[in-house]
């Protein structure tokens, strides 16, 4: 196994090298807060989080159950509005972002059409949008290639496992080729080699793609393999406890795991976890 400085010196790709050195922001975040209103009373799901997220990095949230990791991807997505705060997406408010298609989303179950075949699935939204027939082949093929389902597009969702409906969801989501991907927690019900396998696959993709990804966990291991930037949320209210930029390099084999490197930064986003609960008490 190369070792984890043999890997960092070949790590950026070209695209990746100059995205980098662009420097450029996707979303950043200035004093969100967002407070639901229930008939149980206020509930303060977000406060005070700030963060910058940078063009083709992979940003994992982590954090206990309600914390507010999949709240903030909401906001991100416009799907939330935050009561207080700021927040931009390439530039634009979230709820601009999500009518210009800046993003897709990954949902914890694949959602698929049971009555449509993975093709259909993934021509759903490209239909709606006005894409013309080649166009959407074209498409659908491309993006099967990408999480390596070639030749599935005729099969029904009922046909694949679990972990091929959740790659055949990514797929769906790449389909518009918007720069931004929000993953929440795609893979919390599969266990744990059908993980390994779909955290390879995911990193080969995102360095293919060069997308920024913005990823919701509760794993620990999860969190350091795939990330560039470790995010660790605490709850009541929900916040950022730290943010953790990984010194791993891009180029990840799993073996990577046994690293001291890796051991490191687990420790930190564990100490983060720990640290959360403890104001609790
Ligand atoms: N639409 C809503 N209305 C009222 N309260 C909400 C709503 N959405 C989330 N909450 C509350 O906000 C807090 C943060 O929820 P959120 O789902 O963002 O947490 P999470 O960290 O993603 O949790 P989990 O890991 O369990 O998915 C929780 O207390 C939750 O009950």
């Amino acid at each position: 196994m190369p070792t984890v400085a043999e890997l960092a010196a070949k790590q950026l790709t070209p695209g990746s090298r100059a995205a980098a050195a662009s420097g450029a922001t996707v979303i950043t975040a200035r004093n969100l807060d967002l407070t639901f209103q229930t008939n149980d009373g206020p509930i303060h799901a977000l406060k005070n989080v700030d963060l910058d997220i940078g063009k083709g990095e992979f940003v994992s949230f982590i954090g206990p159950s309600g914390c507010g990791k999949t709240t903030f991807l909401r906001c991100i997505a416009g799907l939330e509005t935050p009561t207080a705060g700021d927040i931009s997406v390439n530039g634009m408010t979230p709820d601009e972002a999500r009518r210009a298609r800046a993003y897709g989303y990954v949902f914890q179950a694949a959602g698929l059409y049971p009555w449509r075949t993975i093709g259909g699935n993934i021509r759903l939204p490209l239909e709606i949008m006005g894409f013309d027939k080649a166009e959407q082949a074209k498409r659908i093929e491309r993006v099967l290639d990408l999480v390596d389902l070639n030749g599935f597009d005729r099969k029904f969702p009922w046909q694949l496992s679990g972990g091929m409906q959740q790659r055949a969801s990514i797929a769906r989501a790449l389909a518009f080729d918007a720069d931004i991907l929000l993953m929440d927690e795609p893979f919390g019900a599969l266990d744990e080699i059908v993980r390994d396998h779909l955290n390879e696959q995911l990193l080969k993709l995102w360095a293919r793609t060069e997308k920024t990804i913005g990823f919701v966990t509760h794993s620990i291991p999860e969190a350091v393999y795939l990330s560039t930037k470790i995010v660790v949320m605490s709850p009541r209210p929900g916040r950022i406890s730290d943010v953790i930029d990984s010194p791993l390099p891009r180029e990840r084999p799993l073996e990577i795991r046994d690293s001291p490197e890796f051991i490191e930064i687990a420790h930190r986003v564990r100490d983060g976890l720990r640290a959360g609960h403890s104001d609790d008490v």
